[in-house]
């Protein structure tokens, strides 16, 4: 079923200081959703998953007085109840296993109620392979790989990830929703 355009003021503006991150989102995205970055000082929250990254798209949503995506990444371990958590405190357990979860929430105005898209990838924490450049790539390993997400080509890594996933999901979103860019708004 195909809805009228929804105009949005100005293109989508991804929030993040995370230059990895950012590179990931860009190559995952490709041309699909058009947006530009920025980096913006947000307070860390606490609470749900959800709830969390919500508020940071409403305050996101505020300052750039536009259209944000924003995103949340956490590796969440079984044995701690899928608590987010130190890798150290997992060598006190025997179940290795983790997820790792993406939260983006895209916010289409400060008054507007933000939607969310979730990726997970299961798989387990071990013993560091791999180079260093990107968080806890190292010692991820997804279930059904033999090499962490850090000794995966990235193109691997993205179309399996929590990121990948959750992206894959905010494409289907722009693709049905149809959003076009006010003339005048930064493309
Ligand atoms: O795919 C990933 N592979 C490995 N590590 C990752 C990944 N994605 C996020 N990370 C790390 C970065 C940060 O140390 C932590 C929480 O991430 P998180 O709070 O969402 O990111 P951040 O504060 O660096 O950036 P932002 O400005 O977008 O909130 O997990
Ligand atoms: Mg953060």
């Amino acid at each position: 079923m195909s809805s009228a355009a929804r105009v949005l003021p100005k293109a989508v503006t991804f929030v993040t200081g995370n230059a990895k991150k950012l590179e990931e989102v860009r190559a995952i995205l490709g041309s699909s959703v058009p947006f530009q970055s920025l980096k913006l000082d947000l307070p860390e929250l606490q609470g749900e998953p959800e709830d969390i990254s919500k508020e940071k798209a409403r305050m996101a949503a505020s300052q750039v007085n536009g259209p944000v995506l924003v995103e949340d990444t956490c590796l969440c371990f079984n044995a701690l109840k899928g608590l987010p958590g130190l890798n150290n405190l997992l060598k006190a357990y025997e179940d290795k296993s983790a997820f790792a979860m993406c939260i983006f929430s895209l916010a289409l105005g400060p008054e507007e109620e933000p939607i969310t898209f979730v990726g997970k990838t299961a798989g387990k924490i071990v013993p560091a392979r791999g180079p260093n450049d990107f968080g806890w790539d190292p010692v991820f390993q997804p279930d059904g790989f033999g090499q962490t997400y850090a000794e995966m080509p990235k193109s691997v890594k993205n179309e399996i990830s929590h990121r990948g996933k959750a992206l894959a999901l905010v494409k289907e979103h722009f693709a049905s929703a149809n959003y076009t860019v006010q003339s005048g708004g930064s493309a």
